[in-house]
């Protein structure tokens, strides 16, 4: 897989070489590009934004610099990923469509946003997709294209070592895991649930599941209410 990512704080991306993501590198599994916005610029300011049309705070970044940026970094066979507080929910499932690609281009936003032409003309030749990764509001799209990287690229076959797997995620089963534990036995008074020292492995699995669902109707009971909307094939934001 190879990704892109654009920004105009390109130093902002530069713990991805670190930790998973990183071996991903260094295996060959995965090419990053992190591109500056700014090398697109033509202008003695190297200028970005402007003012909004309609009025209102703050700027919007302007469509001819995104443009033909894009135009260098992001190829027809690309899935262009726009992380934006009104998109659609990055969920698990999104994070498992996009480890099946060969090619993610992210574009990271700063000010109010990106002018919408620009994902308006960039849908006329790749698929996009305008998504969030929660209801709350960052400050650019920086943060949630790291987080969104971290997700998909563990689930990469070969990313995660032998020890680690994401065949048991949270999510995955469309409910939270439950408790985990290592030594010592006792601690501060506490003891590990003696279920997990039967070695017997159908019984700590039935448990885990067990520990996960109450986990999930108490914390997460919409997890529990069926399928939701989130950002895939069938929902191109
Ligand atoms: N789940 C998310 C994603 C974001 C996000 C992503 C990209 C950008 C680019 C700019 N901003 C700030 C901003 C503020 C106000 C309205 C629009 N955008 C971003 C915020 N926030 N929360």
């Amino acid at each position: 897989m190879r990704i892109d990512i654009v920004s105009i704080f390109p130093d902002y991306l530069a713990p991805l070489r670190l930790s998973l993501p990183g071996k991903a590198i260094d295996r060959g599994i995965l090419e990053l590009g992190v591109h500056d916005l700014r090398s697109w610029t033509r202008d003695v300011h190297r200028s970005v934004d402007d003012t909004p049309y309609g009025g209102g705070p703050g700027m919007v970044m302007r469509p001819d610099v995104w443009g033909e940026c894009l135009d260098d970094v992001c190829p027809d066979d690309a899935l262009l990923v726009v992380p934006t507080p009104a998109g659609v929910p990055f969920t698990q499932a999104t994070a498992e469509e996009f480890s099946t690609e060969s090619h993610l281009v992210f574009a990271c936003g700063r000010y109010e946003g990106i002018d919408q032409r620009v994902f308006d003309d960039a849908a006329r030749r790749v698929r996009v997709r305008e998504v969030s990764i929660g209801d709350f509001v960052l400050i650019g799209g920086e943060v949630a294209v790291m987080a969104m990287i971290e997700a998909t690229v563990r689930l990469i076959p070969g990313v995660l070592g032998n020890n680690e797997s994401h065949e048991q995620d949270s999510f995955s089963d469309g409910i939270l895991e439950g408790p985990a534990y290592t030594r010592p036995q006792q601690w501060r008074g506490l003891s590990v649930p003696p279920v997990l020292l039967s070695g017997d492995h159908a019984r700590i699995a039935a448990w885990r599941h067990e520990q996960g669902l109450a986990r999930t109707e108490a914390l997460r009971p919409d997890l529990l209410a069926g399928p939701t909307v989130s950002a895939g094939p069938d929902h191109t934001a």
